[in-house]
């Protein structure tokens, strides 16, 4: 184990410091895009100006043998363009394929400068963040990069829920973590066939109103997710990282990805994945406070100064603890209208009726 006094220290010879903190930049959508794939990388222009983050997928979704046209496709793609404030991500192959060495290599070396995360499937534990720290140190002393690349792990084995803590601790480099529910339910013998998302059969019963078992008795269906959810946000707030849920599969069903969004986004999440463009909205939508919660906070803020005793507004009683809590939503509304005037008026407009 590394000494806590060693934490912050370079891992090469010429590599950049560490960050002390991970920046809380917007990141409401992570934007899944195939960069070998004509068709999409011609929207990526267009697309950088609608979301938070556009991440160049090089692993599963990418056939065998369109890997390297993808990992070329990337390099091209960040050399011709500016994203502005939108950051760039790549999810590289898992560790144990033939490719992800040259992913990393290559795209290091190559556009290290333009990158921001460099996303790692199917992470089991520490041992796995390691590896790359140190393999990416090296790399940036060789690209001489100034600044370090943040890493984000999924959450898509057995064992890397069971090493949540450790994982998102391994390493001074660790911005986030995302759920990968499809690999996670393969890896946990779940016996659902789906890419995220709930499912009719796991539910709960009400008891039975006579002696007919099944006359009167509503079920409720339940949320697969939240225990792994759960446990993964309290992982990431331990070490001051960022939370995401993940893929939603099924496309047309626009109306289930928001609930399942939305869920992960009360839970603690700060944004999620898009897997087409018609996602990109619903995660905007979602991950963005609404406005009149963000006025409500406002004014809880407003009415308990310094943040101690106790308040009452419209009958309900505020104190230290709904304080933070309403500055948790104030903060990250502050810092989404900087990046986004629609927002601003949205959330300026709902502030001014709510002080009326
Ligand atoms: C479990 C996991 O690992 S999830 C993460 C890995 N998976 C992915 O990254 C999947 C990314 N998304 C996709 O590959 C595609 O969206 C698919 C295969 C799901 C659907 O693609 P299509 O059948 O082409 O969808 P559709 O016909 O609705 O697309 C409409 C247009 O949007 C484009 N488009 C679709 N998805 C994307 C995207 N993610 N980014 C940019 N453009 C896209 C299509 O190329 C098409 O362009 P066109 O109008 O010029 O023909
Ligand atoms: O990579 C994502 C997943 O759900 O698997
Ligand atoms: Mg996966």
């Amino acid at each position: 184990m590394r000494s806590p006094k060693d934490f912050f220290a370079p891992l090469a010879v010429g590599a950049p410091d560490p960050v002390r903190e991970i920046p809380a930049l917007p990141s409401r959508m992570i934007h899944f895009f195939d960069p070998g794939n004509e068709k999409m990388a011609a929207k990526v222009p267009d697309l950088a100006k609608k979301v938070d983050v556009l991440l160049g997928n090089l692993e599963d979704a990418v056939r065998a043998d369109r890997k390297e046209a993808a990992r070329a496709g990337l390099v091209s793609i960040a050399k011709a363009n500016d994203f502005g404030a939108t950051q760039l991500w790549t999810r590289v192959n898992s560790l144990d394929s033939p490719w992800v060495l040259d992913d990393l290599t290559t795209l290091v070396t190559e556009i290290g400068d333009k990158l921001d995360v460099i996303m790692v499937p199917k992470v089991e534990g520490a041992q796995d963040i390691h590896y790359v720290d140190r393999l990416l140190a090296q790399l940036e002393a060789r690209a001489g990069l100034r600044r370090p690349l943040l890493v984000h792990a999924i959450l898509e084995t057995a064992s890397g829920v069971a090493n949540v803590e450790e994982i998102a601790g391994a390493s001074p480099r660790m911005q986030g973590i995302s759920l990968g529910p499809a690999d996670l339910a393969a890896s946990r013998r779940m016996k659902t066939t789906r890419v995220g998302g709930g499912h009719p059969g796991y539910l709960v019963r009400t008891d039975p109103v006579g002696e007919d078992l099944h006359e009167g008795r509503t079920t409720y269906q339940q949320d697969l997710w939240h225990y792994t959810v759960a446990r993964m946000v309290d992982a990431c707030v331990m070490h001051g990282i960022l939370p995401y849920y993940g893929p939603f599969g099924d496309i047309r069903d626009v109306v289930a990805c928001e609930d399942q969004f939305r869920n992960a986004f009360l839970l603690g999440c700060v944004g999620t994945w898009s897997l087409h463009p018609v996602q990109i909205d619903i995660a905007k939508r979602v991950f963005s406070p609404d406005p009149k919660d963000v006025a409500w906070a406002r004014r809880v803020i407003a009415a308990m100064g310094d943040g101690t005793g106790a308040v009452m507004i419209d009958g309900k009683m505020q104190d230290d603890a709904s304080f933070k809590q309403c500055r948790v939503v104030a903060e990250l509304a502050d810092a989404l209208a900087e990046r986004d005037p629609e927002l601003k008026e949205a959330y300026d407009e709902a502030t001014k009726e709510v002080q009326q």
